[in-house]
């Protein structure tokens, strides 16, 4: 029986990077895939939502314009754009695949085998595959579970995939609904609440556990997203608990009973569940293989490796930060710790992030909401984009930059939020600061290339060195400077 190094299970953003990775040691790499190349990754995930959202902007966009310039807007068609979503994501899969492919001819079709096939680990260095031909066994010295996640469902919500659905429907769609009720307004429904209403074709409606969207962020950030989603005539449900949502006659039907006890019943065409993720961990291992696993259903990892040394877990699969970019982090250092010793430990303070929504938010280590939960004192800075050259040339000072660091004298980063058009350009300066653990005078002196984002960056951290260009006690209205102490503010003017 052949023998190989790694078996990886999934073939997402993390078991594709753990693959390549493996590839630069040399080693004997067999990657089982149940559907296709690029997991949620690509298909009812990050790359096709990511293609609803940019041409949902270039719609938005264009109306804005035609409607300035007072000419009729031209119809878009849900086909249309679902095409060229499916042409993305295809563009993308094949890449992967045809890369795949050319890696294998190059290592003399040795060291890489893609299988397409359903896998169960058996026994710490044995994995049962099956495929459409028929089940076998692989030997193999580790294991790599990259199985990933799927929208998380709840009991009492009928999902049929066609009037309720979740993000992994969308793409099956047929034509823009006319109404929409979005239930969990975290990120994936935000993100689709902003490109529903960006088409200006369906009233969304939005819908939270919590008392706000985006529970989890920052409220000066939620009323900037809150206001234009709003702007685009969307119905966020406030003070309001939903009691139930059911389909009849082919529609949706949902009851809120809301804090002051009144009760109201509203009819969509379609919702959309976005409750967050779970993980495709159902018969990935039998009985006598016992992983360990955290407290909600997720892989319990060590430093990317479960309670059984031979078997490692990366990815959505864990129960911590679900994105792209961290899943391949993972997936790479599990490989060089299995095959050498990694630089430095996993660390996740400067992961970046980006939420698609109108406008952009861009994020890389604390908010304001964690540094208060955590008991932190902190000083804040932020900027608002009027004070932005770029912003002002781009004719949209709608956002700010708002910085965070630590209270003493060494002003270490201890996160960053931009929200505004170009948010993302901004970010990867503090990201690195942040994993050099290093204070803030670098990112003071750096010369940036003008007019960017970045100088707004650039003037938060001034400020705090007491050394802007523009000064917070005369712009008081556009530039906050102050420290944060068991939840109390207080200016630092200067
Ligand atoms: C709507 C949406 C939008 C998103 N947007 C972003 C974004 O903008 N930026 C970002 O960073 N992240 C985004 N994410 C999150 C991102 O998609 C995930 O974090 C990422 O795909 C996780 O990668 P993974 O490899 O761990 O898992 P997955 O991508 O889920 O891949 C796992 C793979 O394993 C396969 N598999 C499962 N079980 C088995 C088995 N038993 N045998 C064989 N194969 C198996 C699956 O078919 C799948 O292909 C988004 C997610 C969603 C749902
Ligand atoms: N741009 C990006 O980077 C991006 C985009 C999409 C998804 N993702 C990843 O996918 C993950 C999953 O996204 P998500 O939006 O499903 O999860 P989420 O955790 O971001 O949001 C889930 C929301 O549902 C609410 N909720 C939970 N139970 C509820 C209930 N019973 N009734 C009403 N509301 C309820 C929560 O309060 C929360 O606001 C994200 O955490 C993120 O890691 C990333």
């Amino acid at each position: 029986m052949e023998r190989y190094d790694v078996c990886i299970i999934g073939a997402g953003p993390s078991g594709y990077a753990a693959a390549m990775r493996a590839l630069d040691f040399k080693k004997k790499v067999v990657m089982i895939e149940r559907a296709r190349v690029g997991g949620a990754g690509i298909i009812n995930g990050a790359l096709s939502s990511k293609t609803w959202w940019e041409l949902s902007r270039d719609i938005s966009n264009l109306y804005k314009h035609m409607g300035r310039l007072n000419m009729p807007k031209p119809d878009v068609s849900f086909m249309e754009v679902r095409a060229e979503v499916e042409k993305a994501s295809e563009e993308r899969i094949s890449l992967l695949q045809n890369h795949m492919e050319a890696m294998d001819s190059k290592t003399g079709g040795q060291l890489l085998t893609y299988i397409e096939g359903n896998a169960q680990i058996i026994g710490p260095h044995e994995v049962k595959v099956t495929t459409r031909e028929g089940s076998h066994i692989l030997n193999t010295e580790n294991i790599i579970i990259a199985t990933g996640s799927k929208p998380r469902k709840l009991p009492h919500i009928p999902i049929d995939e066609k009037v309720i659905l979740t993000s992994d429907g969308i793409d099956k769609m047929d034509h823009f609904p006319a109404s929409m009720v979005i239930l969990g307004a975290g990120v994936i429904g935000c993100e689709f609440a902003t490109i529903f209403s960006n088409f200006g074709k369906t009233k969304v409606h939005l819908i939270d556990k919590g008392d706000r969207i985006l529970p989890f962020e920052d409220e000066d950030v939620v009323n900037v997203i809150e206001k234009n989603l709003e702007s685009k005539g969307v119905l966020i449900h406030r003070n309001s608990q939903l009691t139930y949502m059911k389909v009849t006659e082919g529609h949706v039907e949902y009851e809120l009973v809301y804090d002051d006890g009144h009760k109201e019943v509203f009819h969509v065409e379609k919702a959309l569940v976005s409750v967050g993720r779970e993980p495709n961990i159902q018969n990935l291992w039998t009985e006598n293989v016992n992983i360990e696993m955290s407290g909600y259903g997720y892989i319990k990892d060590y430093d990317t490796q479960t309670s059984i040394p031979s078997i490692y877990a990366v990815g959505d699969i864990t129960a911590d930060i679900a994105l792209v970019n961290v899943g391949e982090l993972e997936g790479r250092y599990a490989i060089e710790k299995m095959f050498s010793t990694p630089k430095r430990k996993l660390m996740y303070e400067n992961i970046s992030t980006i939420m698609f929504l109108n406008p952009e938010v861009a994020g890389v280590g604390l908010n304001e909401t964690t540094a208060r939960k955590q008991g932190l004192c902190y000083r804040v800075v932020s900027l608002d984009y009027s004070c932005i050259a770029r912003a002002t040339a781009m004719r949209n000072t709608q956002g700010f930059v708002k910085v965070l660091v630590t209270d003493d004298e060494e002003m270490k980063i201890l996160g960053m939020r931009v929200v505004g058009q170009h948010a993302s350009s901004a970010i990867q300066a503090v990201a690195l600061l942040i994993s050099m653990d290093k204070g803030i005078e670098e990112l003071a002196e750096l010369i940036h290339p003008h007019p960017s984002i970045t100088e707004g960056i650039q003037e938060c951290v001034r400020m705090l060195l007491g050394k802007s260009t523009l000064k917070p006690s005369i712009l008081r209205d556009h530039m906050v400077c102050r420290t944060c102490k068991e939840g109390v503010y207080e200016d630092l003017v200067f």
